[in-house]
């Protein structure tokens, strides 16, 4: 059967955001990691959400995996295609939003999308082009220091502007305010004067219900998981659905809990400053520095988290550190083999632990999450129950046992404070 929508996403907790939105519009999602090898049953699915890792790579590898991506996708019949990207538009000068949009446009032979990157409910909103994180303009909100994609500039027609050779244009709440038909035509005419990516202004849901109604015979829309959230509604109108569909259930949870956080975002650093606050004893902290001389803090960090688990204690591993010490590691190692330490260092533990019985998994940070799930050699997850909002729990069934995973992959920024623990509360 041929699905309705068929999702790319940059980064992997960025996935499970959007696949979560769709499933609560409505919609039968399977997140998929990576292009699928084999194929898949997708009987009574009427999304497929591929999860990437092409957020921080080079801009070539980025368009080479979209472009497999999206072929997979169209082959499977997907009526629109979404690139789903941060709520924070993570990217550098050199793309990688601006690029694989490119590249997909071209693949379809469609001259026009949308950036949508705003969430208002997890406080991302779009105003006159400039992304707003809560009351805080984006390169004042924490992600000016953002260890892989720092983001300086809040204004996004200015930002994507050095990521594309095309004309990159706005469409403002004021048209937004209009209704859908006005923003129809207020896209048809930036098409006509060439316009090819248009960052649109969303205050609120009500504009995401106005732009997926405008857009949703687009061949490519993209952004945050917000217009996920708002598409299948149109869906509906246009006939592509039949039904709105209730999440489905997952196989009880069972084996110990484990968190691994290599994010270093505000709202994770509160998060486990809460965790630790009311577990003080049930922490391990990983130092970049200490990963690169030998393997002796892996060893204690595996040694510290197979004793916590086997108490049933509640265990996390961390390398998430303020700002001013994931600086220092940076200028010694350089950036990405810091990150690629910690990535590597968590991955293998996560290999370890849940081979040794973890059976609940919480990964926060999408590239932490990527390296995590990869290194797992999950292929696909489905969709339960909602921790916070862009955060569900997933499951996955583990290969050569009869055992299902439940994992949580957490957006560094998403989540209450009290996260780490309020997610094993709602597991069932
Ligand atoms: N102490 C540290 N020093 C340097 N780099 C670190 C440190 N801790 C983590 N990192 C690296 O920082 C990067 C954090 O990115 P990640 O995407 O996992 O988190 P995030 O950006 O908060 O999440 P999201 O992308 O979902 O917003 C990872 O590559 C991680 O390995
Ligand atoms: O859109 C978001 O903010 C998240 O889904 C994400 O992509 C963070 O990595």
């Amino acid at each position: 059967m041929a699905i309705t929508l068929g999702a790319i996403a940059d980064d992997f907790t960025g996935a499970t955001d959007l696949a979560n939105n769709l499933v609560r519009g409505g919609m039968r999602c399977l997140q998929v990691i990576g292009v699928p090898k084999e194929d898949i049953n997708l009987n009574e699915i009427d999304a497929v959400v591929i999860a990437l890792k092409t957020r921080s790579c080079t801009v070539n590898e980025a368009i080479a995996d979209s472009l497999q991506a999206a072929a997979w996708l169209r082959a499977q019949g997907a009526k629109q295609l979404f690139f789903k990207y941060c709520s924070t538009f993570d990217s550098t000068d050199k793309g990688n939003i601006g690029p694989v949009a490119d590249a997909l446009l071209d693949e379809l032979k469609a001259s026009q999308t949308v950036m949508v990157p705003a969430f208002p409910i997890n406080g991302r909103t779009v105003y006159q082009g400039h992304l707003f994180v809560g009351d805080r303009l984006l390169n004042d909100s924490g992600m000016q220091h953002h260890p892989l994609t720092p983001m300086k500039d809040a204004d996004l027609v200015r930002v994507l502007s050095h990521q594309t050779p095309h004309k990159v244009g706005l469409t403002n709440h004021t048209v937004l305010a209009l209704g859908a038909e006005a923003t129809r035509a207020h896209l048809a005419s930036l098409e006509e004067q060439s316009v090819r990516h248009v960052v649109c202004d969303t205050l609120d849901e009500h504009n995401l219900d106005i732009l997926a109604e405008a857009t949703v015979q687009f061949p490519l829309v993209t952004g945050g998981s917000g217009l996920g959230q708002a598409l299948p509604a149109q869906y509906r109108n246009q006939g592509w659905l039949d039904s709105i569909n209730e999440p489905g259930r997952l196989q009880p949870a069972s084996g110990s809990a484990l968190i691994l956080s290599g994010s270093c975002s505000r709202a994770t650093l509160a998060q486990v400053a809460n965790f630790l606050e009311r577990y003080p004893d049930s922490g391990f902290a990983l130092d970049p520095l200490s990963l690169a001389k030998d393997d002796k803090q892996w060893k204690q960090a595996l040694a510290f988290a197979l004793e916590n688990v086997s108490r049933n204690a509640p265990t996390l591993i961390y390398a998430s550190a303020e700002p001013a010490n994931v600086g220092i590691a940076q200028k010694i190692l350089g950036r990405e083999r810091a990150g690629a330490l910690v990535e590597e260092a968590l991955s293998q533990l996560a290999i370890v632990l849940v081979d040794k019985g973890v059976g609940r998994l919480v990964v926060a940070g999408g590239e932490t999450s990527g390296a995590v799930t990869s290194a797992l050699g999950i292929t696909a997850l489905h969709i339960g129950e909602q921790i916070d909002p862009g955060v569900p729990w997933t499951q996955t069934a583990l290969e050569n046992s009869k055992a299902y995973l439940s994992l949580a992959l957490k957006s560094g920024n998403f989540g209450e404070v009290n996260f780490f623990t309020k997610a094993f509360e709602v597991l069932p």
